[in-house]
Parts: C-alpha cells; sequence; structure tokens
C-alpha cells in the first residue's frame, strides 16, 4: 500500500503561564518562566492512501492539535509529519479572514493553493453554490454565524480536491440537511480513495465512516489500529471513566495533567 500521512515522533510543546506578567518575562528568561505543557507526545502513526482515520480520545486530549498538525497550520515542536499531496482541514474556526468577504476568502484560500484567476473563476460559483450562503457571500465573515462559517469552509475545502482531507468537528455546526450533503462529498472522496481523518463527538458516525481510529489520550496515542479493535477499548475507557466517582475522576485528571505538565524550574 502506499503511503499517505507519516506522523513520526510528534510533539507539541506549549508553555503556561501563572500571571500575564509571566509570558513577558519569560521572553527574556525562558528558562525561568512559564511551565511546559505537553499538548501531544511523541505521536507516531502512518496512514496508507485511501484510510479514512477517526480521532478518538475525550476533550483535551489534543485531537484538534493533531489535525492542526497534519494540515500544516501549526508547527510541531518535534518530531516530523509528512504528507503525499495537498492536504485542507474543515473545522467550524478553519481559517477564515473574518474581515474579508466569502467571496475574498474563497479567493484567497485559492491563490494561496497556487489556482489560477482561470481556475478560480470556474469553481467559485461551484463553492458559492454548495455553501448555500446566497447574497451572504459579499458579506464579511465577522458577521457569519458558526454555522455558515462551517458551511463556507467545508465548501472551500471539499471543491480544492485536496488529498488528504481532515475534518475537525465540522458536521456539528450547521442543519442536518447540509450535514447529509457533507456526508454524500465525504462519500464521493473516500470513492476515490482519498485519504480522510475524521472527528466527531458522535461515536455512531465514526463507527460508520471510518475504518481505523487513533486514540489520543491527554496527548499521548493510545492506540491506532482498525476500527474494530480500537472503538470497544475506548468504549470500555469511556465506561470505566463515568463508572468513577468525582472525586476519582478528578484524581484520575489531575494526574494526567502531571504527568503532561514539566516545570522549566
Ligand atoms: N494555543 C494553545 N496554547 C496553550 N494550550 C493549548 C493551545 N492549543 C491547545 N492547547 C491545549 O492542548 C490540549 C489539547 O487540545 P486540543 O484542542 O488539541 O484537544 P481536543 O482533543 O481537540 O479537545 P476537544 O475534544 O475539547 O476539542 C488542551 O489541553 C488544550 O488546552
Amino acid at each position: 500500500m502506499e503511503k499517505s500521512v507519516v506522523v513520526k515522533n510528534v510533539t507539541k510543546k506549549y508553555k503556561l503561564y501563572k500571571k500575564n506578567s509571566d509570558k513577558l518575562l519569560d521572553l527574556l528568561l525562558p528558562k525561568e518562566y512559564g511551565e511546559e505543557y505537553f499538548a501531544l507526545r511523541n505521536v507516531s502513526f502512518e496512514a496508507e492512501k485511501g484510510d479514512v482515520i477517526g480521532f478518538v480520545g475525550i476533550n483535551g486530549s489534543g485531537k484538534s492539535t493533531l489535525s492542526n498538525i497534519i494540515a500544516g497550520i501549526v508547527p510541531p515542536t518535534e518530531g516530523t509529519v509528512q504528507v503525499e499531496g495537498k492536504s485542507a482541514l474543515i473545522a467550524v474556526s478553519s481559517g477564515l479572514n473574518n474581515k474579508l468577504t466569502g467571496r475574498d476568502n474563497i479567493e484567497l484560500k485559492m491563490l494561496m493553493l497556487g489556482f489560477d484567476k482561470k481556475q478560480i473563476q470556474e469553481l467559485e460559483p461551484e463553492i458559492i453554490e454548495f455553501s448555500e450562503l446566497g447574497k451572504f457571500i459579499d458579506q464579511p465573515v465577522k458577521s457569519y454565524s458558526s454555522g455558515m462559517k462551517s458551511r463556507l469552509g467545508f465548501s472551500i475545502s471539499v471543491h480544492i480536491d485536496p488529498d488528504v482531507l481532515i475534518i475537525d468537528e465540522a458536521l456539528s455546526v450547521g442543519d442536518k440537511n447540509f450535514a447529509e450533503k457533507c456526508l454524500d462529498k465525504m462519500n464521493e472522496f473516500k470513492a476515490k480513495g482519498k485519504t480522510m481523518f475524521f472527528i466527531s463527538h458522535s461515536l455512531g458516525q465514526m463507527k460508520k465512516f471510518c475504518q481505523k481510529a487513533v486514540w489520543l489520550e491527554y496527548g499521548e496515542l493510545k492506540a491506532y489500529g482498525t476500527i474494530e479493535e480500537v472503538m470497544p477499548q475506548y468504549e470500555q475507557f469511556l465506561k470505566d471513566y463515568k463508572a468513577m466517582s468525582k472525586k476519582e475522576q478528578k484524581k484520575f485528571r489531575e494526574d494526567k495533567m502531571k504527568q503532561r505538565s514539566q516545570a522549566t524550574v
């Protein structure tokens, strides 16, 4: 099988500060201020061309950070990501410029991806139609609802025909009809043998759509395998977690937080 995405020893660290002033002091004395926090730690896996992979994990486990790194929006602190071809991310806040109109955003994004004027002119009407934004397309994006932003982001991303498509919770906003239209588009991509990463809080959607799953737990790769292998383990974890008392859950989260952060001093 042909490799499509290779994620190798990817770590993403952020710095957390106790006070705002520490942020400034950190610029002068980086070793002494701020606490390092691992959004992702040493994550490695490979996706083959045509894989549809779900990212699962409870809130804050690093799913969006990993999506942004694969899409090339956020650089990893350590490690590498190799992507064969073009990647596109669809997320609720997917890099649209709020000050520009919807139409300008389409043009800007396409120019940045190397499309020429003629190709943009050809594709633009289709993108606008799919987005169902009507006359709002000439209004600034800051006046859009989250559903409208998501529709525009989704429409641009699927029409630029990426080799790797990453869908981060984009189906959870907006109405049911649009979500169904998006699922149809995603199935078209699937049929074309494109690689897709999918994040959804709906485990049902995940099981229906994905063949493989990456389970992230507090920034670390807990499991990677077929959906049949990983989902039962993840669901068991959720069950055990829910069965804990509030106090036990708190302790579990605190212990994981401790493992995840390390003071620089
Ligand atoms: N820019 C940032 N600065 C500091 N910490 C960040 C930043 N972005 C993400 N994090 C932290 O990294 C961790 C992973 O966040 P991420 O959004 O990737 O998780 P997630 O699994 O997508 O969560 P959710 O399911 O809630 O969307 C979180 O603890 C988050 O607070």
